[in-house]
């Protein structure tokens, strides 16, 4: 529910956004990590696994998403431009309506939580976790839920970047033609910074082997000072000479925003500027 785009007013900064993007992958990693502590503990994404007394068929992930969302849509929470739901007919807020500035032109409220909650639990849920069943399902879907909510977040900030890009002096004419071409190889070629990426995966990995690392007490001396046997780790070639394992895999972190990640966000950046003239028109 973070209100942070409101100093922005009607014109996203770039650079603003991708501080954000930057503090999201650390989020994203301490998900990942505290979901990783429990087994796959596949039952609760199974429909039809767990009796529910209300009669609720789907799986028990998906009950408990539907009950999570019903508060938060109460306090407001899909009011916010940044946050989006994974479920629906949520109930009306309990609270008179935030006053969120105009930011977003986004007339067909683009929302990918279908895609992100299959890939979640198909994908990645099984790579960060053990195959095997702890019965911690509370648990187990608690992070889930905090992980989706994370990754969705993430995910659709994309639109506040594609606004940022399609208010850009420098390429605005460039992609109102693109739009009204509905060119979307070349609006893909345009947004796209490859630099950006490669740096933001390097940054990745290094962040998933500091923060995947146990310094449990075995590790500290008296002083509480990392004792001989673990050192502390900080790159990823260190990672390489120690072989030590980290709490996540961290190279499962850097596919997880390879492969789905950064490929969505482009998604929801491009869906986002196809309807942009939309309204105008
Ligand atoms: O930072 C941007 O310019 C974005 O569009 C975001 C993002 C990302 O998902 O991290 C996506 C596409 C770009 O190639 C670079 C990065």
């Amino acid at each position: 529910m973070s209100r942070n785009l409101l100093i922005l007013g009607a014109a996203p900064r770039l650079g603003e956004l991708r501080d954000t993007l930057v503090r999201l992958e650390d989020t994203i990693i301490f998900a990942l990590i505290e979901r990783s502590q429990f087994k796959h503990n596949s039952s609760i994404y199974e429909a039809g696994k767990m009796l529910f007394k209300d009669g609720y068929k789907g799986s028990f992930l998906s009950w408990f998403l539907k009950e999570v969302e019903h508060v938060h849509a109460k306090v407001r929470r899909y009011q916010s431009p940044d946050e989006y739901p994974f479920t629906d007919h949520l109930p009306e807020p309990v609270l008179p309506p935030l006053d969120y500035p105009p930011v977003l032109v986004d007339p067909t409220n683009i929302n990918i939580n279908d895609e992100i909650f299959n890939v979640y639990v198909n994908t990645v849920v099984p790579g960060i976790t053990t195959r095997g069943d702890d019965t911690n399902y509370g648990s187990s879907a608690t992070r889930d839920i905090e992980c989706l909510q994370a990754l969705s977040r993430r995910i659709h900030y994309g639109k506040f970047v594609a606004e940022s890009k399609f208010q850009d002096p420098a390429y605005h004419d460039e992609y109102v033609k693109l739009i009204k071409e509905k060119n979307r190889e070349r609006l893909l070629e345009l947004l796209t910074n490859t630099r950006v990426e490669e740096l933001l995966l390097k940054r990745l990995k290094t962040k998933a082997i500091i923060y995947g690392q146990d310094l449990s007490f075995a590790n500290l001396d008296a002083n509480g000072q990392i004792s001989g046997g673990t050192p502390l780790l900080s790159s990823a070639a260190s990672v390489a000479d120690e072989r030590v394992k980290t709490r996540v895999d961290y190279d499962l972190v850097v596919s997880l925003y390879r492969d789905y990640v950064i490929p969505l966000t482009k998604e929801v950046e491009i869906e986002y500027l196809l309807h942009r003239l939309d309204t105008a028109n």
